[in-house]
């Protein structure tokens, strides 16, 4: 029997009653407005409600359980959205890669991949005409896929995979081979059981010559039967730290022949008679990876709200040591420690998702100009995407774990499910890109640009400021004010940017290569990218709370954010106050000054906290967290989850008969 009360916890629903704003009008903003957020809502209901329970109960599974499980609720899943007949989510990006259908899949996804990554490659990567063919086969899901680029030797440098295609002129086919162990494609989602065919990156010869890397369409497995196809080796990779039913795979090639027409030529082709046409722009071939990193900011914005609601409702149901000590115990959100942990990590995730929402502008501007041959947006959107993708992933993978110790020993249980979320948050800062490697590319781009600034060139948008910070040195006037917060990071960014390069050309004149060189200065080159990254961050941040988006909304929801913006702006600040200081001489002071609003600003947000939490309306399904759900009935949930443990099925285990109780008599 069911130990849950059917209302609301008192502490929970006291925090509800007294905040400034109604969750409902926060949703309707965070969810971009009241259409949009009833879209999503319809969705979860769909999707959600009828979920039978035991599907987040997966940890208690095997690697195998887990996975037949998790192809089974794909299934489900995906007959559900073909009913519905939806192709977009609430926010106009694909339906597919959404956090709306993560509660279904509480294990991961085993088609994650086939469905938020390979379709889009495919669009842009493909012909129109191979889009029609390949493209529709796997949104209907009669051909199932993998996008199998990396390899066991080289996942990083794309130009050192080893994987061949080459052209056989008499039958105009490619032949395709991965050549040595450390050439066996490894990791892709999706490769072990599940895909029957797969995105191969290769290098491509004709006639021995290497053109560079081209995408194939390889079919691995019998359209009828799934068997592995001739010289083909596939399988799993075995257990990951997470991602438990994702199916990351292996893939050998020896000798596999596919049609020349898939090889995918939207950019560069192969005609019938071996000749090559080169791509305009030789990094097209990367653009799907730019793609699957700005949707990488929007979910982890996503999973660091998942995380704060749990933590944040949990503080609030939470009752641990009276601040006076002749009173009650207090409510542990009350600890402004506690709070210090809390909802910094919630201003995190609002910011994030804005610099998405400002990211993904530019991807569909930049997609667009690629169809129009106009590719000049392609270096700043790539590094915007690299520097949002490392930012976003590592402050989460972080601000999940600090979220999970506010919870105390209760958010080390599998059943709060922050676990989970810092497992997946933690892949993302490696795939799609290994984040220190991704910095460097951001290092590398804001070297080419201050040099453009120093030539009094012109910069792109989002490295504008450099443009004048390379003049003005220092702020000639501290109010404090946020523009001045944002001002002052522009400025020490600059200044780190100036002697990054300083260094990175005293290096090159002492006679170091180019690539030693950037080697050498690789630490301040990633220390500078962090600091591009914030920002363009707290730009955002700062223009939604202040620009023309505030006017529709109301002054207590204006409010509300202003709480938020000023807690996020004096925690960067106070962050980076080492670099703060080399640009600007901020007085003892003032430095107490921004403290002091620190703490003003923790205590301005606590009576709406969970509101805000509340607003981020995720569905109880989508939280699964004992410590998380709506009602706030925490120790129940807990308790029943103990009940529910496979070990407290019988009251002696087996093994205590076979192994411990012989033992133990045999030490009497
Ligand atoms: C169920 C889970 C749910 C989670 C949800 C996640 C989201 C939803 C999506 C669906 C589910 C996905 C699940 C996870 C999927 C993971 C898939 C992977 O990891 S797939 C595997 C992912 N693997 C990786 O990400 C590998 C990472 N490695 C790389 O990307 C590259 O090798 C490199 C960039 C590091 C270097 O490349 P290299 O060729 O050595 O280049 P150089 O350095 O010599 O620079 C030359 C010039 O090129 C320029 N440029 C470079 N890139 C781009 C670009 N994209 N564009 C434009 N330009 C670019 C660069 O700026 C430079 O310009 P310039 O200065 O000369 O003007
Ligand atoms: C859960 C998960 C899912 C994945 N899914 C897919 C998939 O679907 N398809 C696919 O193709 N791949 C997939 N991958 C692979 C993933 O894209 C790669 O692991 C990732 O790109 C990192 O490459 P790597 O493993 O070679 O790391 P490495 O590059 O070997 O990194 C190891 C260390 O070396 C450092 N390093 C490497 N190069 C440099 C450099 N130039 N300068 C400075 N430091 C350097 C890194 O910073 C890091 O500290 C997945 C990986 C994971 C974990």
């Amino acid at each position: 029997m069911s130990l849950l009360p059917k209302t609301v916890n008192p502490d929970l629903q006291k925090e509800r009653d007294n905040a400034s704003i109604k969750a409902e009008e926060f949703a309707v903003w965070w969810h971009g407005g009241k259409d949009r957020l009833k879209i999503k809502r319809d969705l979860e209901l769909h999707i959600l409600d009828d979920l039978d329970e035991d599907i987040y109960r997966f940890p208690n599974l095997s690697h195998e359980e887990i996975y037949n499980a998790a192809i089974k609720d794909f299934i489900k899943l995906a007959k559900k959205i073909q009913e519905l007949k939806v192709e977009r989510n609430y926010d106009g990006t694909d339906i597919w890669p959404s956090s709306v259908l993560w509660g279904a899949m509480p294990a991961g996804n085993p088609l994650a991949v086939h469905c938020g990554m390979v379709i889009e490659c495919i669009r842009i990567q493909g012909t129109d005409e191979q889009f029609e063919k390949f493209g529709k086969a796997c949104q209907s899901f009669s051909m199932t896929s993998a996008y199998a680029q990396t390899e066991l030797g080289h996942g990083t440098f794309i130009r050192g995979l080893e994987t061949r295609a080459d052209f056989d002129h008499h039958t105009d086919e490619f032949v395709l081979n991965t050549p040595t162990i450390s050439s066996y494609k490894w990791w892709p989602g999706g490769m072990g059981q599940s895909a029957n065919h797969c995105i191969v990156p290769a290098n491509l010869y004709i006639d021995n010559v290497c053109k560079g890397l081209a995408m194939f369409v390889v079919p691995i497995r019998d359209m009828e039967t799934h068997a592995p196809l001739p010289g083909v080796d596939v399988g799993d990779i075995g257990k990951r730290m997470g991602f438990a039913g994702v199916n990351n795979g292996y893939l050998g090639l020896k000798n596999v022949r596919i049609p020349r027409t898939n090889m995918l030529m939207r950019h560069s082709q192969v005609h019938r008679d071996g000749t090559f046409v080169q791509s305009p722009v030789s990094v097209l071939t990367y653009f799907t990876m730019v793609y699957i990193r700005c949707l990488i900011v929007r979910n982890v914005a996503t999973q660091l709200s998942m995380a704060a609601t749990i933590a944040t409702r949990y503080s609030a149901v939470r009752r641990q040591s009276p601040i006076n000590p002749n009173e009650p115990e207090v409510q542990i959100i009350d600890h402004l420690t506690q709070q210090k942990k809390l909802f910094p990590e919630m201003a995190n995730s609002i910011a994030y998702k804005l610099a998405f929402t400002k990211l993904y502008q530019l991807y569909e501007t930049t997609s667009q100009d690629i169809k129009h041959g106009e590719f000049s947006r392609l270096p700043e959107m790539h590094s915007l995407s690299c520097i949002l993708k490392v930012l976003c992933t590592s402050t989460t993978m972080a601000g999940v774990d600090i979220l999970r110790l506010a919870c105390g020993g209760h958010g080390y249980l599998s059943s709060s499910n922050i676990g989970n979320i810092y497992l997946d948050v933690g892949a993302s800062c490696t795939y799609e890109g290994e984040n220190t490697v991704l910095l460097l590319q951001v290092g590398r781009f804001l070297m080419k640009s201050y040099r453009s600034a120093l030539a009094g060139k012109k910069l792109a948008p989002t490295v504008a400021y450099l443009q004048n910070a390379v003049k003005e040195k220092s702020l000639c006037h501290w109010t404090g004010s946020w523009e001045d917060l944002l001002k002052i990071l522009q400025i020490a960014t600059a200044h780190k940017t100036h002697i990054t390069y300083e260094n990175l050309m005293a290096r090159l004149k002492a006679g170091q290569t180019e690539a030693e060189a950037a080697n050498n200065t690789g630490i301040e080159l990633t220390q500078a990218a962090e600091l591009h990254g914030i920002c363009f961050v707290a730009a955002t941040f700062l223009e939604e709370v202040t620009g023309p988006h505030s006017k529709p909304r109301s002054p207590a929801l204006n409010k509300v954010l202003g709480n938020l913006l000023e807690l996020f702006m004096i925690s960067t600040v106070l962050k980076y106050m080492h670099e703060v200081l080399r640009v600007h001489k901020l007085s003892e002071a003032e430095i107490r000054s921004l403290q002091t609003r620190l703490e003003d600003s923790l205590k301005a947000v606590r009576p709406d906290a969970v509101v805000i939490c509340d607003g981020f309306d995720h569905h109880d399904r989508n939280l699964f967290s004992t410590l998380g759900s709506y009602d706030g009935n925490v120790y129940e949930r807990i308790f029943e989850e103990a009940k529910r443990c496979p070990l407290n099925k019988q009251p002696v285990p087996e093994v205590i008969h076979t192994h411990l109780k012989p033992f133990m008599k045999s030490n009497l």
